[in-house]
């Protein structure tokens, strides 16, 4: 709202001029170039010369075409040209069975026409989002199923145990942890070595999607069901039949829709919003969130009895700082990740250096390790890394600056330092929640991330 797009390239592609026209102007707002081309055969070169965020690329292109063979081949394409490619498949009929084949497929998400902005916004940010986090995790020759979790600490030997014994049951799955500590990898490793692995793992980010648009986003709607609802909507229960559905910042879910998922979890059936009858359905959940568990054994904030649905297996994620053991095994990783995708070779780290991110508090966890790690490859001029290529700010530091804020200096008007300030400030007033942190400062977690990542917190 207002504020800079966030992400930088989005390629449209659709036969449709009002269509590119009307998502071209809407997607803007998040990105600062959308391309927009007729045909995947157009947007190619588009694709070539630069790897977009997300590429939206409609189901159907030969005229009175409905059966969406065209898009399918061509997702394939997208897919074999870059298997990181984040595909959001525009479908015209919300046929559950285009999206899910889609997905299955490769796609990431899917919207259906005609769409409300808000909506297309919630998913293609989300998916973009995505782009994100995959590209700075995965190998360039991705392996099947995504980047490995790392890590052999005590801790981490637990959590891979755990994640081995649950993933073949159906038993569903509550991951904790702090932000950055690796949830989603989790889940993807649990449907990974399920046995529903052959069969698709959709994601709800319930931080990411408005609070009024979670109801149909997770349980669909009818047409009609309310002013908005023009055509049927398939919800994400729905599309997951079969498969894993993974619940992404759970904490979010609102109170008063807290009971409906119970009733879906209890009958293995869901009513779409506006419906009078239920559809079954066959869902293995997974859901994360970063709430501390005095909060979420709170009845005020989180219903009992849906938590014990949901946390039949329970994983805990521990924070960074507490399995330092970890760091070195993912300073490996991720530096020869960088070196490779940078192209540098893969830079030496002096003793001093190791030992600094061997002993940082590390309020971002993994995630922060990692985009450390990449912002040293990248701006390093001289080998071995010292700590200062690293922008590391001590936890004394931290310990002090957590003390009540100061007021701002008067004389410190540098909007860089200041925002640093804003950003650090409220996470620390919220223990590092992105969610809560991001909502105090008006921003998407997204955005969050993005100034987290360019201040070095
Ligand atoms: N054990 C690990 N091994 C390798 N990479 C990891 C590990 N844990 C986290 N990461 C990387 O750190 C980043 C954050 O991980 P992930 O998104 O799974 O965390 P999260 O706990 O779901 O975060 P959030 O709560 O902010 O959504 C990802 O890029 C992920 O690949």
């Amino acid at each position: 709202m207002g504020t800079a797009p966030e992400f930088e390239f989005c390629v449209v592609i659709d036969d449709d001029d009002d269509i590119l026209m009307a998502s071209r102007l809407l997607l803007r707002r998040l990105f600062r170039d959308v391309a927009i081309a007729n045909t995947p055969d157009e947007a190619l070169p588009l694709i070539a010369a630069r790897t977009p965020d997300v590429v939206l690329l409609d189901a159907n292109f030969a005229r009175g075409a409905t059966d969406a063979t065209e898009g399918l081949a061509w997702l394939d394409r997208l897919l074999a040209i870059d298997p990181e490619m984040v595909v959001v498949m525009i479908t015209a009929h919300a046929g559950v069975q285009v999206a899910v084949t889609a997905m299955k497929r490769g796609a990431t998400d899917f919207v259906s026409k005609p769409w409300s902005n808000d909506r297309l916004l919630a998913t293609v940010r989300t998916a973009a989002s995505l782009r994100r986090s995959r590209s700075a995790t995965n190998a360039p020759a991705p392996i099947a199923g995504g980047s490995p979790l790392l890590g052999a600490s005590p801790a981490m030997a637990r959590v891979h145990s755990l994640i081995a014994r649950a993933a073949p049951t159906d038993a569903n799955v509550l991951v904790l942890g702090e932000n950055g500590t690796g949830k989603e990898l989790v889940a993807r490793e649990l449907h990974r070595q399920s046995l529903r692995a052959d069969k698709v793992m959709l994601t709800v980010d319930l931080g990411a999607v408005s609070e009024d648009l979670i109801d149909s986003e997770l349980f669909g709607h009818v047409k009609g069901a309310f002013t908005d609802a023009r055509t049927d909507r398939v919800g994400r229960i729905q599309a997951a039949d079969g498969g894993t559905l993974f619940l992404d910042e759970i904490g979010n879910l609102p109170l008063r829709l807290q009971p409906k998922l119970l009733t879906v979890l209890e009958q293995r059936r869901v009513t779409p919003v506006g419906a009078n009858k239920p559809v079954p359905v066959n869902i293995r959940v997974v859901a994360a969130t970063n709430l501390p568990p005095e909060k979420l054994r709170d009845e005020a904030h989180f219903r009992q009895d849906l938590l014990f649905r949901l946390n039949t297996v329970e994983i805990d994620l521990p924070p960074l700082r507490e399995r330092p053991e970890d760091v070195p095994e993912l300073i490996d990783h991720y530096l020869e990740h960088y070196a490779r995708r940078y192209a540098r070779p893969v830079p030496a780290l002096s003793p001093a250096a190791r030992r600094a991110l061997l002993t940082h508090h590390w309020p971002g966890n993994v995630r922060a390790l990692r985009h450390a790690l990449e912002r040293a490859v990248i701006l390093a001029r001289d080998v071995p890394l010292e700590p200062d290529d690293f922008a590391l700010v001590p936890a004394a530091a931290r310990v002090v600056a957590a003390a009540p804020a100061p007021p701002p200096a008067p004389d410190d008007f540098n909007l860089e330092r200041v925002e640093r300030r804003l950003v650090e400030e409220a996470l620390k007033k919220h223990g590092y929640n992105i969610s809560l942190a991001a909502a105090e400062l008006g921003l998407s977690r997204a955005a969050l991330y993005r100034r987290m990542e360019k201040h070095g917190l």
